[in-house]
């Protein structure tokens, strides 16, 4: 039998992502809707309680309003949106946050997928708080370097046919110090507080990087940057899409500088320790349209149909 798979939101740059992993993937059909109709209520309708997984790659409301429309037991819902990540009705899809997550994923019929900058510092913190090294009141910050496609088809639109000189230098925004990935970012990483965080946009279409600074002196036990090294790659020791780099490795650099780019087209995330003296920086590194949305997307949809994980990724 092949499962039935239909996106809403198939024309978006999430949808648009999810079909080219979709294409890679044999032993499903994938369902689609008329490109005029992709905003009519009873052609969405239908097709979502036909398919036996919907992917939801809409803004939040539009997400709520697919939801509402399921009139049956069988339709898995995996929403790429904001709209569901912190609900405890949902499943968290970040199979990689502790061992009970995917068992949760696997035996759940509502999947949210992270936000791409709460990715990159849950997977980078979790652990060192779950492991009781660093303290839950810890002030965290961090700041995520960003292509311009996590903005979806109207800043691709800004970046691609704009010659406003101010889009060639990095852009910080939510400086409001309240973006929309911090209840996930405290919820899911054990914090008391949200990070101070704030996003920069650069003009590139794709490739994340989450930098965090820490203080080890602040932390309730005394551990070095290769201790913190070693504790995650333990952690993630099993995890085939998470790849803590060695401690003193330089094989990130490239002609001196870091290239946030080199996981662009994969699901991988790496997470780097760097140390000096009392200061220790992580970083993760991702593909925003890949770990970060579209990717996270199918690894869930394969969990939850016990496909191998990693098809099609
Ligand atoms: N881009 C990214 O890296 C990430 C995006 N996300 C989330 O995924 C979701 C989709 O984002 P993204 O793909 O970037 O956005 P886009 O703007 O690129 O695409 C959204 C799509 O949804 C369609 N749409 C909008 N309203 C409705 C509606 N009422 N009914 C049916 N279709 C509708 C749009 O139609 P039209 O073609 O007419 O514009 C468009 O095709 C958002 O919630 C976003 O926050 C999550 C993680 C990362
Ligand atoms: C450049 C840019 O605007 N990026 C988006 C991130 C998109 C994403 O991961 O998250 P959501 O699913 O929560 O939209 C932002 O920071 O809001």
């Amino acid at each position: 039998m092949k499962y039935k798979i239909f996106v809403d939101g198939q024309e978006g740059t999430t949808g648009l992502k999810i079909h080219d992993y979709l294409s890679k993937i044999s032993n499903i059909e994938v369902i689609k809707i008329e490109s005029e109709k992709r905003k009519d209520y009873e052609a969405r309708r239908a097709l979502i309680n036909e398919a036996d997984v919907v992917f939801l790659c809409l803004p939040d409301s539009a997400s709520k309003d697919s939801v509402s429309m399921i009139s049956n037991n069988k339709t898995k819902i995996i929403d790429a949106s904001t709209a569901f990540r912190t609900n405890q009705d949902w499943t968290y899809g970040l199979p990689e946050l502790h061992k009970n997550q995917r068992i949760k994923i696997q035996n759940s019929s509502r999947v949210s997928v992270p936000g791409c900058h709460a990715t990159g510092f849950i997977l980078a913190i979790h652990p060192l708080v779950a492991e009781g090294i660093i303290p839950r009141d810890y002030p965290t910050s961090c700041y995520s370097l960003t292509g311009y496609s996590g903005g979806g088809k109207s800043l691709i639109s800004e970046y691609q046919n704009s010659n406003r000189e101010q889009l060639f230098a990095p852009r910080q925004y939510a400086l409001n110090l309240n973006h929309k990935h911090l209840p996930e970012m405290q919820l899911y990483s054990g914090l008391n507080s949200a990070p101070l965080f704030t996003p920069i946009v650069g003009n590139y279409y794709q490739g994340d990087a989450v930098t965090i600074p820490l203080f080890p002196r602040m932390f309730i036990k005394n551990v070095t940057a290769r201790d913190i090294q070693e504790l995650l790659a333990s952690y993630y020791k099993d995890e085939h899409f998470i790849r803590v780099i060695p401690y003193d490795s330089e094989a990130y650099l490239e002609d001196g500088f870091f290239n946030l780019m080199q996981c662009n087209n994969t699901n991988y995330l790496d997470i780097f320790v760097f140390g000096h003296k009392d200061e220790i920086l992580l970083v993760s590194r991702f593909d925003n349209l890949g770990k970060g949305a579209s990717g996270a997307a199918i690894q869930n949809m394969n969990i939850m149909l016990g496909l191998d994980e990693g098809l099609g990724l």
